[in-house]
Order: C-alpha cells, then sequence, then structure tokens
C-alpha cells in the first residue's frame, strides 16, 4: 500500500470552494492579462472547469521585471539580514495559519489525495521558507591571510551579494513545495523573484501573494505571472535581459529550450529535470520494507514524481515473492472519493493521460506482462470525467525496451530480475538520465559499495524520498545542471564577491 500519512479529512472539507478568477501578482497587484484572455483551470479529478486563469501578456511579464528590478534597490534591497529573515519566517507562518486554504488549492489543481497535499505539499511550502530563513544566517564564507613581498600581508574575503531577478519556472506535480523549494532561498539571499507556475497548476502560486501581501513584503519581490511556455509568459520570462539567473523543474526538453533562452545575456541557470530511476532489491533485503517502499516510489502521486521509480531489478531468487508483494499493493489502490486513504490520484491533464496510456500500449507491444493494471479503471460516476489511469506493473520487458528508457510520469513500473551485483548496477546507470536510485539491501558492505557505484544526484538506501533540506538535490546527465538544498541553493542565489585588502 502506499504509505501516506493520512490526516483526518471531513467530506465538507473535501468540497470547499475554490477561486474563480486566478489572477497575476505584480508589483504587488493583483491584476488580469493586459489582452484580457483567460484559459480554464480544470479539475483533473472530475474533468470540470473550476476557475478561469488570466493569461499574463508580454507586457505583463515586462512590468513584472522592473517591478522586481526596482525592489532590489527598494525597501527590500535596504533591509539588513535579520529584517529580511523576520519576514521569510511569516511568511512560513501565514501559510501554515492558511494551510486549510493551501490545501484546498492544490487539491483543486492537481487532483491529488488531501492526505498527501497536507503531509507533503503544504508542510513543505512552509519549511521551505523557515529552512533557509535559518540557514542564511549561518553560512560562513572563506577568509585567508595572504602573504605579500613587503611583509605586511593582506586578508582576502568574500562576501555574498543577492543575483538579482530570479525567474522561476515550476512544474504542476508538486506545485507548491517545489516553487518555494526556489522561492525561499532566493528570498533569503536578498533577491527578488518572478514566478511562473505550471499553466495546469496556477493556483497556490497566486495565493502565496496574498501571503506576501499580509506580511507585508514590500511590493515588487514576489511577483507571479501566468500562461503557457512556449511563445508565451514562460518564454517572456526567461529571454528577459533583465532577468539575471533561471531556476527551472519540469522536462528535460523544456530545460534545453530554457537554457538557450538563457544563454542570450549569458544568464545562470539551476535545472531540476526528467529522470528514469531504478531501484535495487537484493536477496538480502527486507521484502516487506522494500516493496511497501517501492510502491510509494511507483504510486505516490500516481507515479508523477521526477524521483519516482520507473526501473526496479530483483535478485532472481527473491524475483517472485517481491513482485506478488508489489503487485498486492498497487491493487490496494483505487481511484475514488479524494478522502479515501487508499486513494490513487488522476493524471494531471488528458493530455498526459493519453500520453501515459500510450506507454502501457507500448510496453505489451514490447512484450510486457501486465501483472496489474494497464488500462484506465472504473470510477463512479462524479468522476467519469476524470484523468485516470490503473497502478500498473509490468514484467517481461528487455531491460532496453523504450517502456524502461523513457520516462513516463505515470503510477507504473517493470520489474526485471538480475544475477550478478555487477548486472544490477550497470542496468540501473544504463541510462541518459542520473537523478536518483533507490537500493535494498540489509548488507551494510554492500549498501555503501552500491549506493556509491549510483550515477546519480541522490541515492536512498532502504528508503525512498526522505529528505533532509540541508543535502545536496538535483541530477546528473540529462536530469540536471547544478544542486539546491542547503548551502548549494544559497551558492546559487548569490553572487560571491572577493574583497582583498593590504595591511
Ligand atoms: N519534475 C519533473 O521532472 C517534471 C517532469 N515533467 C515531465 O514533463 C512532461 C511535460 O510536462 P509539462 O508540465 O508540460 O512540463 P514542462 O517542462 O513543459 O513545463 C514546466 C514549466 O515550464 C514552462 N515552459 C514550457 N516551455 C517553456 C519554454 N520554452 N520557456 C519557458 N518556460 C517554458 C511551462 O509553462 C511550465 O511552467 C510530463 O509529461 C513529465 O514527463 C513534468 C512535470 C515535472
Ligand atoms: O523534495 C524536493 O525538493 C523535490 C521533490 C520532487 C521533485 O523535485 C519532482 O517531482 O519534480
Amino acid at each position: 500500500m502506499v504509505q501516506v500519512q493520512q490526516l483526518a479529512v471531513e467530506p465538507e472539507e473535501r468540497n470547499r470552494p475554490v477561486a474563480a478568477d486566478i489572477l497575476n501578482f505584480i508589483d504587488g497587484r493583483f491584476v488580469k492579462g493586459g489582452s484580457g484572455a483567460t484559459f480554464p483551470n480544470i479539475d483533473p479529478a472530475t474533468g470540470r472547469e473550476t476557475g478561469r486563469v488570466h493569461e499574463a501578456t508580454r507586457e505583463d511579464v515586462d512590468r513584472a521585471v522592473a517591478a522586481a528590478k526596482r525592489a532590489l534597490t527598494g525597501p527590500w534591497g535596504k533591509m539588513t539580514t535579520a529584517e529580511r529573515i523576520r519576514l521569510i519566517a511569516a511568511v512560513a507562518d501565514e501559510i501554515e495559519r492558511r494551510s486549510e486554504d493551501f490545501l484546498d488549492a492544490e487539491v483543486a489543481d492537481t487532483g491529488k489525495p488531501r492526505a498527501v497535499a497536507a503531509h507533503i505539499d503544504v508542510p513543505r511550502g512552509a519549511s521551505n521558507f523557515r529552512m533557509f530563513a535559518d540557514i542564511v544566517t549561518t553560512l560562513p564564507t572563506e577568509s585567508f591571510g595572504t602573504p605579500t613581498p613587503d611583509g605586511s600581508g593582506a586578508i582576502n574575503y568574500a562576501v555574498r551579494k543577492p543575483k538579482g531577478v530570479i525567474a522561476v519556472v515550476c512544474p504542476w506535480n508538486f506545485p507548491l513545495l517545489l516553487m518555494t523549494w526556489k522561492v525561499g532561498p532566493a528570498l533569503a539571499c536578498g533577491n527578488t523573484v518572478i514566478v511562473k507556475p505550471s499553466e495546469e497548476t496556477p493556483r497556490t502560486a497566486a495565493l502565496l501573494g496574498e501571503v506576501m501581501d499580509a506580511v507585508g513584503m514590500p511590493t515588487g519581490v514576489y511577483n507571479v505571472v501566468h500562461g503557457f511556455g512556449p511563445g508565451a509568459a514562460g518564454e517572456f520570462l526567461t529571454a528577459h535581459p533583465d532577468v539575471d539567473a533561471i531556476t527551472f523543474t519540469g522536462e528535460t526538453g523544456t530545460g534545453q529550450a530554457i537554457m538557450k533562452q538563457a544563454a542570450v545575456g549569458v544568464r545562470d541557470i539551476s535545472f531540476e529535470l526528467g529522470g528514469k530511476n531504478p531501484a535495487i532489491v537484493f536477496a538480502d533485503a527486507d521484502l516487506e520494507k522494500a516493496a511497501e517502499g517501492i510502491s510509494r516510489a511507483a504510486f505516490l502521486n500516481s507515479g508523477q514524481v521526477c524521483l519516482g521509480t520507473e526501473r526496479v531489478y530483483v535478485e532472481q531468487s527473491v524475483f517472485e515473492p517481491f513482485v506478488a508483494k508489489l503487485a498486492a499493493a498497487a491493487r490496494a489502490l483505487k481511484p475514488g472519493d479524494k478522502g479515501d486513504p487508499h486513494y490513487l490520484g488522476p493524471m494531471i491533464s488528458e493530455e498526459h493521460r493519453q500520453k501515459v496510456l500510450g506507454y502501457y500500449e507500448r510496453a505489451i507491444a514490447e512484450g510486457a506482462i501486465a501483472v496489474t493494471g494497464g488500462g484506465v479503471p472504473n470510477v463512479d460516476a462524479a468522476a467519469a470525467g476524470g484523468f485516470w489511469v490503473e497502478p500498473t506493473i509490468w514484467t517481461g520487458l528487455a531491460h532496453d525496451s523504450t517502456v524502461m528508457r523513457e520516462e513516463i510520469f505515470g503510477p507504473c513500473c517493470g520489474i526485471i530480475p538480475f544475477d550478478t551485483e555487477d548486472d544490477a548496477i550497470s542496468w540501473a546507470n544504463d541510462t541518459d538520465y542520473g537523478l536518483c536510485a533507490t537500493v535494498w539491501t540489509e548488507n551494510l558492505s554492500r549498501a555503501h559499495r552500491v549506493a556509491a557505484a549510483m550515477s546519480v544526484g541522490v541515492c536512498w538506501v532502504n528508503c525512498w524520498f526522505l529528505r533532509d533540506l540541508r543535502t545536496a538535490f538535483g541530477g546528473s546527465g540529462q536530469s540536471g545542471i547544478g544542486r539546491e538544498g542547503g548551502a548549494h541553493s544559497l551558492e546559487f542565489y548569490t553572487e560571491l564577491e572577493n574583497i582583498c585588502v593590504k595591511i
């Protein structure tokens, strides 16, 4: 069973009204787009429209960037670190105080189970501000005593300065979590931001504008522009000459497009991109724990997690029992009411559902046996318009099949048996991606050896998605550029100046 800590959710809490108009937040004001254009906001659990999103034009994006640039030299730019940190801590407090509003917004946008949003998305939204408020005050900078020919010496020391105006481009799978993961440290370092949330999930970014207003954040420090990517708000923002750096989470192909836009003006980038993450299960693993952990890794958020496991390599002698345990966990997951403990949310959109179902067909064409799932589940009438797929497990796939190589981003995984540790390592690493891996074993030496052999940014042993926000987070290969988290975020969001003083 997907192990998500369930919070008590009363039925009436599940259908609270959400905003009908989702507005841009520019220079401290909620505004419609200059052209008056809107597009629908759809609840993926029902397929019904829940509101209209006001699309930002190029001129709106220009105004947001200009406001962010002005704010750098206004009251925000003049604040001491202590004053800034007090405001950022107040943002965290206000997100917690309004956690029900954030839950409503996140559930309406994504259709994800309220318990998932309550346990992961919203608490992380607050802790992303609180943690970076703490860390920015404790991060040291380097200093050297330097000998000089005249014997009097010099002192070299570094100072950190905000990088400037940061473009924050976000995906739809953990909208608040991934946006604040970038906005928290950017503001803690004294930058200003323009957020371009995914067109699928605009609500929590807009709601955060209300929070900024409530805590007294100076105008222009936090801005939100809504819209699409190419030829729209996303591109207008990332190509803007007054944007100093771009942080992005999303698809590898989008990362490539943004990189080209960033090259004009030689702007800095930090990218967290896709993955095709492996799990390796050794015969000496605690199989119960491994099946439970991998069921979370494959099915949490309906597999719409860049860290999710889509490839599972299992030592031959425990292959059958492991497959049986994982299949039982998958079968326990049902589409249905958002408060049900065994609920599995929908895909984000019909387009994404078709992409996932395309891989389900492809798997069978490539010789897979669908141990569970493989299609569309039966749902009750109220959810009939939603974007559902079944949790799906395959065996019988070749390691180099398309389904075992391309990121699917759905609730599915292929399981392949292996004979030797070397085979498992080489198959796990045989990918263009390199985001994360999990290793399941009770043998301590093997755990360290295999974890170190993984070509990834993050390797979990006997766990998955266990996050310490101080640690380096990001991917190698086509999974990203750079690391964020703790001091690594502060490296990205600051410019280091070395000062040399002759004594
Ligand atoms: N965390 C991750 O690794 C995620 C991966 N994905 C993968 O990406 C696929 C597509 O999902 P999308 O939401 O369409 O991801 P995407 O990477 O296209 O979009 C993410 C964000 O980038 C913006 N964007 C798109 N093109 C842009 C451009 N040329 N310039 C500036 N901004 C641009 C979008 O408007 C959105 O805010 C999914 O099916 C999934 O496989 C999706 C979401 C998260
Ligand atoms: O914990 C984090 O900071 C990030 C988690 C998930 C993703 O990055 C993702 O699914 O894109």
